[in-house]
């Protein structure tokens, strides 16, 4: 929560003047994009990712991409249905400069990339970038054989000595302040000499479903991977060395993103039907199907995709939110307008992700007359009434999601820096102003 200052103005969040009906198409999966264009880079031919996601995230992981010499053009699926990039692998080579902008998928994912790459790659971002935990993606490519210039900060700004290829072997690493550590190794192995065998050391490892992403996800593109899951040690990923194979992905819907619209029904007792949802998934936020359920609403799954009904009750919630935790800040303003206490645990990680989201959601709930407490690894949150004032964002997408819900239904809240929502869902404003044309 390092930075308050922002010269963008405020957005006056709309208030829903009833039950909110609607249907919202939701972009792609910010997560699925990311992988998707790390394995197509990596890949022994082209391949094709349908629908991806166009959002700060994903754009800069494209342009960090095409740096290292991958041709990621615009086109249209094979089939010649829907708007695609078809990504066209090549010799990766330096000397390249990647700007991570406060991605944590392209700060984590990448530098494993750039050691395969053939000279220096230098890596840059936001200043909270510098400030995200990196020091397991560094200290295991060193250990597998990488050259890396951090000027001894094990963060970044750094560069990456690529020589064209790496040993991998087996590695140790403490993965507790991000599941992407993990995600960050597994996903280059396939094409490190003797692949890799990393071991989780340390705390719990949070955001699991994104480790599975990242297994799933290998394995689609043909690489052999074992999993504790498969068998294998507890907290132990193997992968073996070869090719993977170019696909024709189709990314589905970013669910995380569908958070807010089905919170629209929840709070305002309505009901948002999601296209597309899928059967199906190892995305986090498939988990609101149960939470939100249990906070009141109704879920249903049908052809016509996922459609949370609001009963116009909302209850509090404990939950270990480990798992999910990028679901937090959507759930921590549902809790705010609940009929009852709520304590989201084992979220203590967040405090590093794009700003200390435990403090922040806690000053700005607690602005708007909340009464949020931080706990030593979440929240407890005792719902108040609420009033209007300006619901500060710290270049947070989440948070700028999470005040939107609240000003549905309290009146005056105001949106400081609501176009920061562009990191994974651009069209936020435009979505957000849809789901209430359709009912008001
Ligand atoms: O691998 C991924 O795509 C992600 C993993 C999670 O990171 P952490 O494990 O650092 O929380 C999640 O919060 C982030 O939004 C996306
Ligand atoms: C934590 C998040 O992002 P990142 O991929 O930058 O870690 C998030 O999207 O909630």
């Amino acid at each position: 929560m390092t930075d308050e200052s922002t010269n963008s103005t405020n957005w006056s969040a709309p208030q829903a003047t009833g039950p909110v009906d609607a249907t919202v198409t939701v972009p792609g999966s910010k997560s699925v994009t990311n992988r998707g264009l790390v394995l197509a880079a990596l890949a022994s031919e082209s391949g094709w990712l349908r629908r991806p996601l166009r959002s700060r995230d994903t754009l800069l992981m494209a342009e960090a991409l095409r740096g290292m010499g991958v041709g990621i053009e615009e086109g249209v699926g094979p089939d010649g249905g829907g708007e695609a990039w078809r990504i066209i692998p090549a010799g990766l080579r330096g000397p390249a400069t990647v700007d991570v902008g406060n991605a944590g998928t392209v700060m984590r994912f990448l530098p494993p990339v750039a050691a395969l790459a053939d000279g220096p790659i230098r890596f840059d971002g936001d200043p909270r970038s510098y400030e995200r935990p990196l020091h397991g993606v560094i200290d295991a490519l060193r250990a597998l054989g990488a050259r890396i210039d951090d000027e001894g900060r094990g963060a970044l700004p750094m560069t990456v000595h690529g020589t064209g290829s790496l040993d991998g072997g087996r590695v140790e690493i403490d993965a507790s302040s991000s599941s992407q550590f993990v995600s960050a190794l597994l996903l280059s192995a396939p094409r490190f000499n003797q692949g890799v065998e990393v071991r989780h050391v340390g705390g719990t490892l949070p955001s699991m479903p994104h480790i599975r992403m990242t297994v799933d996800m290998l394995r689609a593109a043909g690489a052999q991977v074992d999993t504790p899951e498969s068998g294998g040690e507890a907290n132990v990923w193997r992968v073996t060395p070869g090719a993977l194979l170019g696909r024709d992905l189709v990314v589905e819907p970013d669910l995380s993103n569908a958070q807010p619209f089905l919170a629209a029904a929840l709070v305002t007792g309505g009901r948002v039907t999601i296209p597309d949802w899928p059967a199906r998934t190892t995305q986090p936020g498939d988990a609101l199907r149960d939470i939100f359920t249990a906070m009141g609403g109704s879920c249903e799954l049908t052809e016509a995709g996922l459609t949370l009904t609001g009963s116009g009750r909302i209850h509090g919630i404990d939950v270990d939110l480990g798992d999910v935790g990028e679901l937090t800040p959507g759930i921590a303003a549902v809790a705010a307008l609940a009929d009852s206490e709520s304590v989201l645990r084992g979220v203590a990680h967040l405090r590093l992700h794009e700003t200390d989201r435990l403090a922040a959601l806690t000053k700005e709930i607690n602005g708007l007359g909340g009464d949020v407490e931080e706990t030593a690894d979440g929240l407890r949150i005792r719902p108040r009434t609420l009033h209007g004032g300006v619901f500060h964002t710290y270049e947070d997408h989440r948070l700028a999601t999470a005040g939107a819900l609240l000003g549905l239904v309290v009146p005056g809240v105001e949106v400081e820096n609501v176009e920061t929502t562009a990191k994974t869902l651009p069209d936020f404003p435009a979505l957000w102003h849809g789901m209430l044309g359709a009912r008001d």
